[in-house]
């Protein structure tokens, strides 16, 4: 073969032939690409990416330029410069103890922290989150094959099912499908969100380990109410996450104690200290608990999160806020 006179501008023109043959979407990631005796080197930024997402990249470059007419052999290296950004999956094994709650109150409270969060409702088929952060009448945009967050008025980045498919069409999906379009949420344009909450639907079947398996979590928060059977779920979601060998940031009691609004008399209804000395018990930190109230199921009907002002009501969600923030720093509660 032989040699051009400058390859300067020869390794330029076959970057843009590489680039040409490549979607838009992905040129931000391409950190080189050159072809040298009939064979294509790129190398792509994949690090804020999940391991589904790793491989499409690469089958998707692969594909691209074997086409080429003067390429015979592609070699992919993907590199993980860019910080990838943290997942903490939110889990509690059974349904309606206040995950999609916590979430959305943990997040507010993280961003008025000054964290840039992003929320996914992994709630396929029950989803929440829209109405929780005040977002249910935004549609995502999408860029290129990627979907774009919606932006919550108390300050952070959301995207559910809710968003995307019309109401009940979600529930006809299996397991395999769930799962795949928990992985889209995870894989849209997060741009600058440094944090993403995941909250988890209940229980520990399909969703849950492919989510697991697909987005590695960096963490995850365990929800239960004081009751014997809720406790029992969540640990078995706690096993879920320790086989997946995600580690367990802690446990967080919701709808602990309600103090009755025209006596002040503070009653149990499902018991009391329980979890955290199930906490104990499992050797996992104790986050903290939150009162069951009247006021904060109202602000999550209306979309207005008690972690948004402060007073009575946010004191619980931002100290486990704090708590959760300690841990994204240091690693410790
Ligand atoms: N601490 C609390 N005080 C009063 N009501 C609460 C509290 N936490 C949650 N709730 C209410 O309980 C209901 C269930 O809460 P939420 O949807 O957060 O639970 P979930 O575990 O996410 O449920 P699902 O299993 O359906 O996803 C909601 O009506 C919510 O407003």
């Amino acid at each position: 073969m032989t040699k051009p006179d400058n390859p300067a501008p020869a390794a330029a023109a076959a970057e843009a032939r590489i680039r040409s043959a490549l979607p838009v979407e992905i040129h931000g990631r391409l950190r080189s690409a050159r072809i040298t005796d009939r064979r294509a080197v790129v190398v792509a930024e994949a690090g804020d990416l999940g391991v589904k997402a790793r491989e499409e990249l690469e089958a998707l470059i692969t594909g691209n330029l074997s086409a080429l007419d003067d390429v015979d052999e592609v070699r992919v290296a993907l590199v993980a410069d860019r910080r990838r950004r943290m997942i903490i999956a939110i889990g509690s094994g059974k349904g309606g103890v206040g995950k999609s709650t916590l979430t959305a109150n943990l997040a507010v409270a993280l961003a008025r922290m000054g964290r840039k969060v992003g929320v996914i409702d992994g709630d396929i088929y029950g989803p929440s989150q829209p109405r929780l952060l005040a977002t249910e009448r935004d549609k995502p945009m999408s860029e290129g094959d990627r979907l774009v967050p919606v932006t919550s008025p108390h300050g952070v980045k959301v995207l559910s099912m809710g968003h995307v498919a019309p109401p009940g069409r979600a529930l006809a999906w299996r397991g395999p499908m769930a799962g795949k379009a928990l992985g889209q949420l995870v894989d849209a344009a997060w741009d600058d969100t440094e944090l993403l909450l995941i909250d988890l639907p209940p229980g520990t079947g399909d969703v849950q380990i492919s989510m697991m398996q697909d987005s590695r979590p960096d963490g995850a928060v365990l929800v239960s109410t004081p009751q014997d059977l809720a406790l029992l779920d969540a640990a078995r979601a706690g096993q879920l996450f320790e086989d997946g060998n995600v580690p367990i940031i802690g446990l967080v009691e919701n709808m602990a104690g309600y103090a009755c609004p025209h006596c002040g008399e503070v009653s149990d209804p499902f018991g009391q200290g329980g979890v955290e000395t199930f906490a104990q018990r499992l050797e996992i930190p104790f986050l903290g608990r939150v009162p069951l109230t009247i006021a904060t199921r109202l602000a999550g009907d209306a979309g207005k999160p008690p972690a948004a002002v402060d007073g009575e009501a946010s004191a619980p969600f931002t100290a486990i806020a704090e708590r959760l923030d300690r841990w994204i720093a240091s690693g410790a509660v």
